[in-house]
């Protein structure tokens, strides 16, 4: 984020500069900026270099003032006292202080704030060239228009604005415990720009393919919303301002229950929420049966982010608090990894569902088999041991050749699943009958006629029995891999995991058959 418009009074100060700003509301910037925040500034003392922490609009701020307006905040800490702070609230969206100057006793009450609710609080403002003129009707309309075309610009603006009060008004007061907030003067208006990461668009697009709805609920003004959502897909370009898609906070809370359902599938941006809005849109959509992922980086936003299904908070910007009530950390802040989530989230419930076929395909067929043959002739083509080999070798390999299935790009053009779709589709419990029914069909036919077929003796016979239901169940694996679709081989050259699995298995039966005789009866 970096502050790249300033203005002072009706004027813009860009090309100005800062020498040209007088003295007065030089100092009371100054004074506005440097006690009235949560960042910090460093000079290394090494090199001339500064170093902003803090938020991100903090440390634009900051950078902006001491690298502009040659704020000097360790001269100013000692000049002044901190009488009282109000900390910066997502509600009311302003942070106040009030100082003491030690040289003149002077009390002054300074407000940082967005930009149009600190306007709201004026009577006066600071012209250009440093004299207060009274804030009229006519006057703050061009301040209003001002604001406004910063923020379709997608900036987001923030205004400065403060008091001097007399000690006795403050003492009357008790101490300072409230601060005044009516009849300020403005001293001066900043936009900050925060371009969108550059990979935001390509993910926000790759959601929408993936039938994934994206909202972007803000605190911020609905122009600048507006301008941002635009830029980075959410919002189209040309969306009719009258369709819904974009409310702001105080709309959408005063909505009554039922009015907020039937609204909130339409609604794609919401400005100027609280972090309450933000819970109220998880719930909705909750209770409307979407599932539901938050992503965010801030304190005020955990009660959404653990309301949400799958909270996501952002590594590096994220606050602790915001870390610790998530459930997912994206380590390098890039809104794109969400998209990686989502496809190793359907990558993984896939792999689970092709393990269940093929693992219940492997016993619905044992169980069959085993059950026929018994009732009818008295004898087991499968003993014990083989249908212990069966599993130890096909629920550990065939589950590490099946898990090990890695991400495809067919999987994001999926159907959302939902919340109450079963595990267990119908195409897999078609997939499971046909694939049973017709290895019971060949082992049976083996079990009765195999003698004749082949002309072996019975020992051998149960050998083949055994080795086919292996080799049925190797070639089910491959089955396996693809729910849906035809061409089971498909991107077979990609799996080289499972093509290896795939040859360890047969190498092991190799050896149970001809080298474990004994063990395996074989
Ligand atoms: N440090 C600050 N001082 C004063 N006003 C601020 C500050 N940071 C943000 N604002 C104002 O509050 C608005 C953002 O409010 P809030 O922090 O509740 O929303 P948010 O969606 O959590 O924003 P963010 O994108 O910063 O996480 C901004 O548009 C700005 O006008
Ligand atoms: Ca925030």
């Amino acid at each position: 984020m970096k502050v790249t418009k300033f203005w002072l009074g009706q004027e813009s100060m860009e090309e100005r500069g800062s020498t040209s700003i007088s003295d007065n509301v030089l100092e009371l910037l100054h004074q506005g900026v440097s006690f009235n925040t949560t960042g910090s500034v460093y000079k290394s003392t090494s090199g001339s270099e500064f170093e902003f922490s803090g938020s991100p609009s903090e440390k634009a701020i900051l950078s902006w003032a001491v690298l502009e307006l040659d704020m000097d905040m360790e001269k100013l800490k000692q000049s002044c006292t901190i009488l009282h702070v109000e900390a910066f609230n997502s509600i009311k969206k302003r942070s106040g202080v009030s100082i003491r100057k030690k040289d003149d006793n002077t009390i002054n009450v300074h407000w940082k704030g967005a930009a149009e609710m600190a306007l709201a609080m004026c009577s006066h403002y600071y012209d250009f060239s440093g004299k207060i003129k009274v804030l009229d009707d006519v006057e703050r309309k061009k301040f209003d228009q001002m604001i406004q075309g910063m923020a379709v610009s997608s900036l987001r603006c923030i205004a400065f604005a403060h008091k001097q009060v007399q000690e006795e008004e403050n003492e009357g007061e008790q101490v300072n415990k409230i601060l005044k907030d009516n009849n300020l003067t403005l001293l001066g208006l900043v936009g900050i720009k925060d371009p969108c990461r550059p990979h935001v668009n390509k993910a926000v697009e790759a959601c929408q393919y993936a039938g994934v709805n994206i909202n972007m609920i803000t605190g911020d003004n609905v122009f600048t919303v507006r301008a941002i959502a635009t830029k980075c897909g959410i919002l189209e370009p040309n969306e009719d301002i009258n369709s819904g898609a974009v409310e702001e906070g105080e709309e959408f809370r005063n909505y009554t229950p039922d009015e907020r359902l039937e609204k909130v599938d339409k609604i794609c941006v919401i400005a100027r929420s609280s972090p309450f809005d933000k819970l109220l849109m998880v719930q909705c959509l909750k209770q409307k049966g979407h599932v539901v992922a938050v992503t965010s980086d801030g304190t005020n936003d955990t009660p959404a982010l653990k309301k949400a299904d799958i909270g996501l908070s952002m590594g590096i910007q994220g606050t602790e608090v915001a870390k610790e009530s998530s459930d997912i950390v994206i380590l390098d802040d890039n809104f794109g990894s969400v998209v990686t989530v989502l496809k190793w989230g359907r990558c993984v419930y896939n792999n689970i569902q092709k393990f269940i076929q093929f693992r219940l395909t492997v016993n619905v067929a044992a169980l069959v088999i085993n059950f026929v043959a018994t009732v009818s002739s008295g004898q087991v083509p499968l003993t014990a041991v083989q249908l212990l080999w069966v599993n130890l070798i096909m629920d550990t390999l065939g589950a590490l050749a099946l898990a090990t299935e890695k991400p495809s790009k067919e999987l994001m053009e999926k159907p959302l699943v939902g919340r109450t779709k079963p595990l267990m589709t119908n195409i897999m419990w078609r997939n499971l009958l046909a694939q049973a029914f017709y290895q019971v069909a060949v082992l049976l036919t083996l079990q009765f006629r195999g003698k004749s077929i082949f002309g072996v003796n019975a020992n051998v016979n149960d050998t083949l029995i055994f080795n086919t239901f292996v080799l049925c169940q190797v070639f089910n694996e491959f089955n396996a891999r693809k729910l849906k679709k035809k061409n089971v081989f498909k991107g077979i050259h990609g799996g080289k995991l499972f093509l290896a699995i795939i040859g360890i298995t047969i190498v092991l039966q190799v050896v149970m058959v001809e080298f474990l005789k004994k063990f395996a009866s074989t």
